[in-house]
C-alpha cells in the first residue's frame, strides 16, 4: 500500500501524519522533498530559491522523486508507506509548464509507480490566508495565495487525469474529524 498525503503548504498534512504515525505504528513514513539523504541537499537547493530558473528548480523535485522512489518507496510498497507529498505535488507545483509535458516527465522519475491511495487536503482561499500569515514564508509560499490556489485545482485535476483512488477532504473540518475520513478511507 502506497498511501500519499497531499494538499498545498499549510492544508495540515504535518497535523495529520503525526496522528497516523500513532495509529498505524507498523507503517513507514517518508517525505518528499528530503525523505533519503540526497533528497536533504536537494531539498535544501530548491527551497532557498537559489534558482533562477523555474524548469531548474521542477528538475531538484524531480531528482529528488527518482531517488525517493528508488530507495524508499519500491523497497516499501509491499506493507505500508505513507509519504508526505507524492508525483501529484511535483506534475502541480511545476506550472510554468503544460501538466502533459509535466506528467511525462514525472512518471519517468517514478519509474510508473504511482500511489494506491491519494488523500488530498483541500483549503478555501480564506482558510490559506489565515493559516499562511500565522507562519513565515518559505520561497514558495511567498508566491502568494492565488498562486497556491492554483496549485490546488491542478493538484485535483491530476489526480483525476491519473485516475488515482482518492479521497478530497475539506481540510477546514476538525483535526479529528479529517482523521477519521482518512482512517476510514485506509481501510477502506
Ligand atoms: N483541521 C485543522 N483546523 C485548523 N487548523 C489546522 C488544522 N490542521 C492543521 N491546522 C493548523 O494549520 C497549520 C498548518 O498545518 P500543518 O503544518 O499540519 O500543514 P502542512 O500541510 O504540513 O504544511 P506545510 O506543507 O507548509 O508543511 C498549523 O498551524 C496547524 O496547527
Ligand atoms: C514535492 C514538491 C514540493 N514542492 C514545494 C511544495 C512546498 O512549498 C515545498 C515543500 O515544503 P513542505 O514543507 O515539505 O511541504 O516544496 C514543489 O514545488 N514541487 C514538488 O515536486
Amino acid at each position: 500500500m502506497y498511501i500519499v498525503i497531499e494538499g498545498i503548504d499549510t492544508a495540515g498534512k504535518s497535523t495529520q501524519l503525526d496522528i497516523l504515525k500513532q495509529k498505524f505504528p507498523q507503517a513507514v513514513f517518508t517525505k518528499e522533498p528530503g525523505g533519503t539523504e540526497i533528497g536533504l541537499k536537494l531539498r535544501a537547493m530548491a527551497l532557498n530559491g537559489e534558482a533562477k530558473s523555474k524548469v531548474a528548480e521542477m528538475f531538484l523535485f524531480l531528482a529528488d522523486r527518482a531517488e525517493h522512489i528508488e530507495e524508499i518507496i519500491k523497497p516499501n510498497k509491499e506493507g505500508i508507506v505513507v509519504s508526505d507529498r507524492s508525483v501529484i505535488s511535483g506534475i502541480s507545483y511545476a506550472s510554468n509548464l503544460p501538466l502533459e509535458v509535466v506528467t511525462s516527465l514525472n512518471l519517468i522519475a517514478t519509474s510508473n509507480i504511482l500511489p494506491s491511495h491519494v488523500i488530498l487536503l483541500e483549503l478555501s482561499k480564506d482558510e490559506l490566508t489565515k493559516r499562511l500569515s500565522g507562519k513565515t514564508n518559505d520561497s514558495i509560499e511567498s508566491r502568494g495565495i492565488d498562486y497556491l490556489i492554483d496549485i490546488q485545482n491542478r493538484m485535483k485535476k491530476t489526480v483525476e487525469i491519473l485516475n488515482l483512488n482518492h479521497i478530497f477532504i475539506d481540510a477546514s473540518l476538525s483535526i479529528e474529524e479529517i482523521s477519521k475520513k482518512i482512517e476510514d478511507f485506509i481501510n477502506g
